[in-house]
């Protein structure tokens, strides 16, 4: 079992494709962080946002974005899943759901990848519904798929191509979240 897994991540990592490097990853997310303390640290902000990391893809670039923002925040998590195991997303499958109260609060939401935007859509959908005053939805990556997503992003790190990707917490079949940069993989239709 576990040389099956070994062999099959190695094996997609073989025909993968760095897109982008660490250097250029880390530099996305400090120009992101540059762009939320502006607003943060205005002299006449008095905001207590609430950041929500949407675990697991988020888990990396909450952990390298957090430690860059620089005024007082609120910080939890919530687990939402569409893709689980596949490469092609389903229903949305709420796992952990808000648990601070955000009645009448900024909420700062990061994930990592505005696909079709169907995630990001129903979260803040959500949290608007529970009361948040503002909801700003940051992500890592926007993907140009070509067509129209109910949600646009407030705040982007980069612009991908149309194609699937891992690395930077991103999985393919739950392998390669572990990535520093961002490699674009052969699909298991494709390969
Ligand atoms: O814009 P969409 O097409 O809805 O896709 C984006 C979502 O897909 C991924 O989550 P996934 O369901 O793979 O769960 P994960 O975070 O555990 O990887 C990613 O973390 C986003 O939350
Ligand atoms: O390209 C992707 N890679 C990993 N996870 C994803 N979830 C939506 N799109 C992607």
């Amino acid at each position: 079992m576990q040389d099956f897994h070994h062999n099959r991540a190695r094996a997609l990592l073989e025909t993968a494709e760095e897109l982008f490097n660490k250097e250029t990853v880390d530099a996305a997310v400090t120009r992101m962080a540059d762009t939320l303390n502006a607003r943060f640290n205005a002299p006449d902000s008095q905001e207590f946002p609430l950041v929500l990391g949407v675990m697991g893809g988020a888990v990396v670039f909450t952990g390298n974005l957090l430690p860059q923002l620089t005024f007082p925040l609120e910080f939890d998590y919530i687990h939402v899943s569409r893709y689980g195991d596949e490469d092609q997303g389903g229903q949305v499958v709420w796992k952990v759901v808000p648990r601070s109260n955000v009645t009448g609060r900024t909420v700062i939401v990061l994930d990592d990848i505005l696909d079709e935007g169907e995630t990001l859509a129903h979260v803040k959908q959500r949290l608007l519904d529970m009361g948040a005053a503002e909801v700003i939805l940051a992500v890592f990556c926007d993907k140009a798929i070509g067509k129209a997503k109910p949600c646009k992003a407030d705040i982007v790190g980069i612009t991908i191509p149309n194609r699937f990707v891992v690395g930077f917490g991103m999985d393919a079949y739950g392998y390669w979240r572990n990535l520093p940069g961002l490699w674009a993989i052969k699909t298991d239709s494709e390969a």
